[in-house]
């Protein structure tokens, strides 16, 4: 597969503490990659490094070098702004605003200047309906986005990130919060996105890592100690620390 994402020899530093060390990951595209290591290994850390959300952390610094598509996106010419549009992120609390259905979707397309209610529309119904939502929400797209399960408003989360058309869908931790019906739904749809998207996913849970991506790097403190096809590196792990980890014996 053909690398999109390629870090290299990157390192962050939160203050004098290094939180990551030397990372070098090839991400292919139009595929599921999943971080997976124990808490605080760097999984988000590393993954807000892909949209740099750590330059709004005072003290954050970045070292190495972050492409995306042959473009280093850590270079004096990327704009913040630009990068981020084609980057969407959901983390693990689904975040909606307090608006309509209609409303949380078409924020991203209206910060980006797109006007016309047609067009408008055409987005929202289209991001619902890739987010598998549609059928559920589409009689009252005015209801509040609070008003939906948690499940659901995670839905609505992915389809507003969706709606800006991005390249790459960054997923945080998105099921930890949601009961296993809904994380059941969202892993079927990630399953289906990625043949357009994409998506790299920080996971806890090994299992789901395992069912839904193509890829996993394993993390220990900053490091990536293994990274793999996902059937091979749960099958028959090189690193003795990644099999103590995915047999359960820490983290
Ligand atoms: N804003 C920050 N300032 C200082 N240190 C931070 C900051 N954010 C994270 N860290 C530290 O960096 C390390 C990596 O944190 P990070 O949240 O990336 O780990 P993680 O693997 O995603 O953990 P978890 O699975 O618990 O979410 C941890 O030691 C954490 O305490």
């Amino acid at each position: 597969m053909q690398p999109f994402i390629e870090m290299n020899k990157l390192n962050l530093y939160y203050g004098e503490f290094h939180a990551l060390k030397d990372v070098s990951v090839q991400i292919p595209e139009r595929a599921i990659t999943a971080f997976i290591g124990p808490s605080g290994c760097g999984k988000s850390t590393l993954l807000r490094t892909l949209n740099r959300m750590n330059d709004r952390i005072p003290g954050a610094r970045v070292e190495g070098r972050v492409a995306i598509g042959g473009i280093d996106i850590y270079s004096g010419e990327v704009h913040v702004e630009s990068l981020r549009k084609k980057i969407g992120m959901v983390f693990q609390q689904p975040n909606p605003f307090p608006k309509s259905i209609y409303d949380n979707v078409s924020f991203g397309p209206k910060q980006h200047g797109i006007r016309g209610k047609k067009k408008l529309d055409e987005l929202v119904e289209q991001s619902l309906r890739s987010a598998v939502l549609w059928d559920e929400v589409k009689d009252d797209l005015r209801r509040p986005a609070l008003s939906l399960s948690g499940g659901q408003q995670q839905r609505l989360c992915i389809a507003r990130a969706l709606a800006v058309e991005p390249d790459i869908l960054l997923m945080d931790e998105a099921t930890s919060a949601l009961d296993p019906i809904s994380t059941f739904k969202i892993e079927e749809l990630t399953h289906e996105l990625k043949d357009r998207y994409t998506i790299v996913m920080v996971t806890h849970n090994m299992q789901q890592a395992a069912r839904v991506s193509q890829q996993t790097v394993f993390f220990l403190n900053g490091e990536v100690i293994e990274h793999d096809a996902t059937r091979q590196l749960f099958a028959n792990p090189v690193d003795s620390r990644t099999q103590d980890y995915i047999s359960g014996r820490f983290g």
